[in-house]
């Protein structure tokens, strides 16, 4: 069984890829469908198959029978070996896995390896990990008289789960989702982004070879309103949503729940700033800042947009960032001297070119990049922007106010660490934030006053799987990881026995 025939990248329906030709199944025949582009030569690649309403239907019906034949009853034990053998499958497919990536995103085949197809597996492993040693809240109770009462919550399974996610870590983020997801007993409906549908059917073919039961991992391909995405989020049989992607979709599929009040989990966009203070070890700081400004051409949710400088090492910071970007290596994704690959789209760079715009119409000066390369034969038709810093504006600018998702930041200097904190918190976004400093003391009292979810000192992006990762503000709304994802998973039943 494979996700692609010829070109067409197919939807997963009740443990079967749906032929195109059949159109949704119902014996009406259609090609729906759309091109999957290669955002590095601008080139289609494959074509994918849209699902309608029907066919979203009839993902959600099948969802809906498989937890009903016994899948939210099976053992955790039984649902940990399953995630184990997936993770291992997909170690074994792992080049598949990498190709399939790469063609979706361009993104560069040392990142592909190292952080998205290696958290794929870290994801499934860390939620059978997380599963198999939860407990249950249970409370003593005190009673006149004496006698007590025991309180104990059994957790169920939140039912049909509709996992939407986006294309910048197209497999990261969908495995951070499905694998507690199913850790907990859940079915689920995956829409992934018109984008970057590859890694989300071939895992399919890895949870059918592993056995996970017909219809517990179902993937609708298509757009956002008016198509899988909308279809998906509306759809009553759904018992919950888990969203990653931009803060407006994000209230629009608020509002498309709000009336069937489902619990929702919402990773959102961030504007996030590091501060960074003047006793930092500037070649360590610089460091850690490039990565977080450039890091998957800065669309990641978490980059860092926002450059906080203290006055007296500004230049210092400054004049290393841009000597930083002259390293980084635009250019084929295949080969490993690359560092850096495409934007996802055109429009995602028109996008991204009209906050060039919008910072020169400011005053900012470039301190490099501002052009789209020319990296010559093929890649011309990739959607390509150079890594690009601005001095020269202020948290007043809509480039300092608006997420980006391009790999770029405005450096702004600062005298003293009040003045800092409210820059960085000058934001109606809250996800996170990183502060650079040698002093201890100040690295704890700044992180820990930064209005976000997560704040790292002297690191960014270093993830412990079992610790708590969303926002605040237009950033989101929930948490997932380690327990925070059980909590969203499952509802509690709490029982009360008095004895
Ligand atoms: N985690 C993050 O911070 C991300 C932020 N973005 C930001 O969002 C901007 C737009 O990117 P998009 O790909 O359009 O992101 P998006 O948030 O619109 O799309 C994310 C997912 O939601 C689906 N979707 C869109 N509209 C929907 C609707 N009404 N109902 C249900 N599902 C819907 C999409 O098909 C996709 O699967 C980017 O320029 C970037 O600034 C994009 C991706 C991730
Ligand atoms: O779970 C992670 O480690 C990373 C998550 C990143 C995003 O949610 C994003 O870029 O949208």
């Amino acid at each position: 069984m494979t996700a692609e025939t010829g070109r067409w990248i197919r939807n997963f329906v009740d443990g079967r890829f749906v032929d195109p030709d059949d159109g949704d199944g119902d014996g009406r025949a259609g090609h729906r469908g759309f091109d999957a582009t290669d955002p590095a030569t601008g080139l289609v690649h494959a074509r994918v198959h849209e699902a309608d309403e029907a066919l979203v239907d009839r993902a959600v019906t099948a969802a809906r029978r498989a937890l009903r034949e016994g899948w939210a009853d099976t053992a955790v034990r039984e649902r940990t070996e399953l995630l184990r053998r997936a993770a291992d499958r997909i170690e074994e497919r792992f080049d598949e896995f990498v190709a399939a990536e790469i063609a979706d995103t361009g993104k560069p085949v040392t990142q592909a390896r190292e952080l998205d197809v290696a958290r794929a597996v870290a994801n499934f492993r860390a939620f059978a990990d997380v599963v198999a040693a939860a407990g249950q809240e249970s409370f003593l109770t005190d009673l006149a008289g004496g006698r007590r009462a025991l309180n104990y919550a059994v957790r169920k399974p939140l039912g049909v789960v509709a996992v939407v996610v986006p294309w910048n870590l197209p497999l990261l983020l969908l495995t951070w989702k499905v694998a507690p997801a199913l850790a907990c007993g859940n079915a689920v409906v995956v829409k992934p982004s018109e984008e970057t549908p590859g890694t989300a059917a071939l895992l399919a073919e890895v949870l059918a070879e592993v056995g996970l039961p017909a219809g517990v991992y179902n993937v609708v391909h298509g757009f956002g309103g008016g198509s899988a995405g909308g279809y998906l989020t509306a759809h009553p049989g759904i018992d919950g949503v888990t969203f990653t992607g931009s803060s407006a979709t994000g209230a629009q599929v608020m509002r498309t729940v709000a009336p069937r009040v489902r619990p929702v989990s919402f990773e959102l966009g961030g504007k996030n700033a590091a501060v960074v203070f003047d006793d930092v070890d500037v070649d360590e700081a610089v460091t850690g800042l490039s990565r977080s400004v450039f890091a998957n051409t800065g669309q990641v949710c978490l980059c860092t947009e926002r450059v906080y400088v203290q006055r007296s090492v500004f230049d210092d910071i400054a004049g290393g960032l841009v000597e930083r970007a002259g390293r980084l290596r635009l250019g084929d994704p295949l080969s490993e001297e690359t560092t850096t690959g495409p934007l996802i789209s055109h429009a995602h760079r028109d996008k991204v070119l009209g906050y060039f715009d919008l910072a020169e119409q400011a005053g900012a000066t470039v301190l490099t990049g501002g052009q789209v390369p020319r990296l010559g034969a093929d890649l011309d038709g990739g959607s390509w922007i150079e890594p690009t810093l601005w001095t020269g504006l202020t948290n007043a600018d809509r480039v300092v106010r608006e997420e980006i998702f391009g790999p770029v930041a405005a450096l702004i200097p600062f005298d003293t660490e009040e003045e800092a904190i409210g820059l960085a918190n000058d934001t109606d976004y809250g996800l996170a934030a990183s502060v650079w400093t040698n002093d201890l003391r100040r690295g704890h009292r700044v992180a820990q006053a930064m209005n976000v979810g997560m704040a790292w000192v002297n690191t960014w992006f270093l993830r412990d799987l079992r610790s708590p990762f969303g926002g605040v503000g237009l950033s989101g709304l929930g948490r997932e990881g380690g327990e925070s994802s059980l909590h969203f998973y499952t509802e509690p039943t709490n029982v009360c026995v008095q004895l």
